[in-house]
């Protein structure tokens, strides 16, 4: 890599368009239940109607509309009450004009029905013989058999997660299995010589415990990815060769953090360059915090090469990794971010052309931005949300209306 490589930093926004890697996991079955956050392989269609027979919405009668036309308090429609519906069962009576059939919420419509007119529209003078007070109309009251999913109609769609009222859809419409992508296995490689395990007790002189591998690790499982945790990699050029050849034959995904930086730990770079099949397709983001990062394919596994500080790492592989990841997962419809609108406690200033992603807290509709070397990690902990200064603009005013994307 030259000096000039890493400072031409590509902007993010190219970035996503342009490094677009053909790999996909493939499909497996699951059941249902087991079907949460799963991303159906193809539009999962309904074999039958739903709800399947023309249902009740309201608790009161089945009529005939036509016989309520013209009905009110001063002069009520009388009809005859032949029979009720029973929840679960067929019909056993039919309504012919000027009859009437007691029906419950979600009964089926009796034959000859077109109206369910409500209990509070109607009176039982005597017995055998209601008074409906309201007229209503054909349809009201009822739905249709196939008002709700019909034959052959679209029950969820491809590359969209399956989310709460998608599983109950499919329960509904009695799918119990469905064809989803394997969750990408996203290999985790930590690499440096300071970096030890993080259960690791007590710290040697200069040490750190691995933060980033175990927060890239709940990133992607949050983003329906399945991590691979790879363990530490010591700043040797063969070691990381060899540990970044293992997880490209394993993975769907693989990510280095560490070892993207310009001078001698220029690692990741060196240790793509050796692999065969290997291409690297950026080296240099214009995002901060993030620049030093390495986009490349290794045998068709997109790889990601992360920032060394931890807040940055993390930054990035949202920015950049989770985006590549869903693509890989057949995530076309990626969820939406659960966001909130604020004003900015203050200014913030940015270079134009360069994706800037602040940490902010937000208190009362107010957003502070939080601000500190990206080496510290509790500002990322401390942080309610972030909001991100588009590469064309070059900074925000105070008071400004920002966007802000909450962590969950
Ligand atoms: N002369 C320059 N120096 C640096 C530049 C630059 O442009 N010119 N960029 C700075 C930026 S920005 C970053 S980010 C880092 C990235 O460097 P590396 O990707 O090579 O990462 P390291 O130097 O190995 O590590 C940086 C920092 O993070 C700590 N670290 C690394 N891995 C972990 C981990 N898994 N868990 C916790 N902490 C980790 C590491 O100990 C270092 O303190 O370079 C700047 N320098
Ligand atoms: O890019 Mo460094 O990742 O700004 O901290």
């Amino acid at each position: 890599m030259s000096a000039t490589e890493f400072f031409t930093a590509l902007p993010v926004s190219a970035a996503l368009a342009g490094f677009r890697p053909l790999r996909r996991t493939g499909t497996e079955e699951v059941d249902r239940a087991a079907a949460l956050g799963r991303v159906p392989a193809a539009p999962v269609a309904s074999g039958a109607a739903l709800p399947g027979f023309a249902r009740s919405t309201v608790d009161g009668y089945a009529v005939r509309a036509a016989d309520t036309y013209g009905a009110g308090e001063a002069l009520p429609a009388y009809f005859d009450l032949v029979g009720a519906v029973r929840m679960g069962s067929a019909p056993d009576a039919a309504v012919r004009p000027g009859g009437a059939v007691q029906i419950p919420t979600g009964a089926a419509i009796p034959p000859g029905a077109d109206a369910v007119v409500m209990v509070e529209h109607t009176q039982v003078t005597m017995p055998g013989v209601i008074e409906v007070t309201r007229p209503v109309a054909v349809g009201g009251g009822i739905v249709r058999a196939d008002e709700d999913v019909a034959v052959g109609a679209e029950l969820a769609p491809a590359g969209r997660a399956l989310r709460a009222q998608d599983l109950g859809l499919l329960a509904a419409a009695g799918v119990t299995r469905v064809e989803v992508r394997a969750r990408p296995r996203v290999g985790i490689i930590s690499t440096g010589d300071e970096v030890v395990p993080p259960d690791t007790a007590d710290l040697g002189p200069g040490q750190v415990r691995d933060a980033t591998a175990s927060a890239l690790a709940a990133l992607t499982e949050e983003a329906g990815g399945a991590p691979s945790l790879r363990g530490i990699v010591p700043d040797d050029a063969e070691a990381l060769a060899a540990a970044l050849a293992a997880a490209v034959r394993d993975c769907d995904v693989v990510v280095v953090s560490a070892g993207s930086s310009v001078g001698a730990r220029d690692e990741t770079a060196a240790a793509v360059r050796a692999l065969a099949d290997s291409r690297v397709y950026c080296h240099g983001l214009a995002i901060k915090p993030g620049k030093p990062t390495l986009l490349a394919e290794c045998s068709g596994v997109p790889v990601v090469g992360l920032p060394g500080n931890p807040l940055s790492a993390l930054v990035v592989f949202r920015q950049v990794g989770l985006p590549v990841l869903r693509r890989v997962g057949g995530i076309a419809l990626p969820p939406a971010e659960p966001t909130a609108t604020a004003a900015m406690a203050r200014a913030v200033a940015s270079a134009a052309g360069r994706l800037d992603v602040v940490q902010v807290r937000v208190r009362d509709g107010v957003a502070t931005p939080l601000f500190g070397a990206s080496a510290l990690l509790s500002l990322l902990t401390s942080a309610d949300g972030y909001i991100v200064i588009p590469e064309a603009a070059t900074g925000i005013d105070e008071d400004a209306q920002v966007t802000v994307t909450m962590y969950r």
